[in-house]
């Protein structure tokens, strides 16, 4: 079953640009030069029940836009939206009962009252009963450990209770479907490792299905099967992570740290191989091929220059999308 199902949508924002001058500032009182701006071009996309899918792009790339549209906080210029079966929009009242929302840099807690009133709060707002809210959230607070937390008030919490406060207070009515917009931000990595553990727990019980952008790209590898890249409004990827290592660098990066500094001309030249340089005296060597060609490759090397390390790196998903966007490197 498709829980998510988005058809040729886009969004388009007017951005304001100001004439230089005094005459200018003075004629832009009366119009304004504009030029429209896509920041969601074109995506189609569909995510079925149970999915864990990470939505990931540079800054600006337009992952928030997508996200509010999906959420129904925005409305497409064009194309369709089909989340939980509804239009997002148009069915607001009904629809966000079906769907939970973290922005990890904006709250849905209420400042200055304790944790458990906002609980309440939004308890009565999506109509839980008391039955499926004590069995439901007793689960969740103990896994994300709350349970000391919730008769303080929200500001007095550190940035890691707050938003684990924030992830239980997203799922009081269970939804089917989450989504997350950095939820792990500013998070230390105990935290962080406490909030996938409990989405996966979730994932595994409910089969709640999770839509997750995020810049930190361990949070993907831990999570994540399926991965969308974004770039620039369009979609560049949408497949499994494991085929986007494969598909986007093959092979090996050797890391090459030289006793002085070696200019690229005494590197060797061999079908398959890509130099970059990390810093004066380091290159790194991204080699498409078998243990063979990297144990010549490195022998070549060592016998050319004097060599003060070498390595042999699991290339992360984190240089895979940094050298995709860096190269563009086309994947669809
Ligand atoms: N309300 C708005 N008015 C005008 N332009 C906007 C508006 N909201 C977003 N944009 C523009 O749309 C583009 C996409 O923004 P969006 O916030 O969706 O990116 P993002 O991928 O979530 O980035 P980040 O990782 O920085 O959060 C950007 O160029 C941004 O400046």
């Amino acid at each position: 079953m498709n829980v998510i199902e988005v058809q040729n949508l886009r969004k388009e924002f007017n951005s304001y640009t100001s004439r230089p001058g005094l005459a200018g500032a003075f004629r832009d009182l009366f119009s304004r030069n504009y030029k429209v701006h896509a920041a969601v071009d074109n995506i189609s996309l569909t995510v079925k029940q149970g999915e864990m899918v990470g939505y990931i792009g540079e800054n600006g790339a337009g992952k928030s836009t997508t996200i509010k549209m999906l959420t129904g906080i925005l409305t497409p210029t064009s194309g369709s939206i089909t989340v939980n079966g509804m239009n997002p929009h148009k069915q607001r009242e009904e629809f966000v009962r079906t769907i939970g929302v973290v922005f990890g840099q904006r709250s849905q807690l209420w400042w200055d009252i304790a944790v458990q009133e906002s609980f309440r709060l939004l308890k009565k707002v999506y109509r839980v009963s008391d039955e499926d809210y004590n069995h439901h959230m007793g689960h969740v607070i103990e896994t994300l450990e709350i349970g000391p937390l919730l008769d303080k008030p929200v500001r007095k919490l550190s940035l890691g209770q707050r938003m684990r406060c924030e992830l239980a207070a997203a799922l009081v009515h269970n939804p089917p479907l989450l989504f997350l917009d950095e939820p792990t931000i500013g998070l230390d990595v105990l935290v962080k490792l406490k909030i996938r553990k409990f989405l996966q727990e979730i994932n595994e019980q409910y089969k709640t299905t999770i839509l997750l952008t995020t810049h930190d790209l361990t949070d993907i590898e831990a999570l994540c099967e399926r991965v969308v890249l974004l770039d620039e409004g369009k979609i560049i990827y949408d497949g499994k992570l494991n085929q986007l290592q494969e598909h986007a660098v093959d092979g090996k990066q050797i890391e090459f740290e030289f006793l002085s500094e070696v200019p690229r001309s005494s590197l060797p030249r061999v079908e398959n191989l890509q130099w970059e340089q990390k810093d004066a005296t380091t290159w790194l060597g991204y080699i498409n091929g078998d243990e063979q060609m990297v144990s010549r490759l490195i022998s070549d090397v060592v016998q050319r220059n004097p060599i003060k390390n070498v390595r042999i790196n699991e290339i992360s998903t984190e240089e895979i999308v940094r050298k995709i966007y860096e190269e563009g490197m086309a994947l669809t």
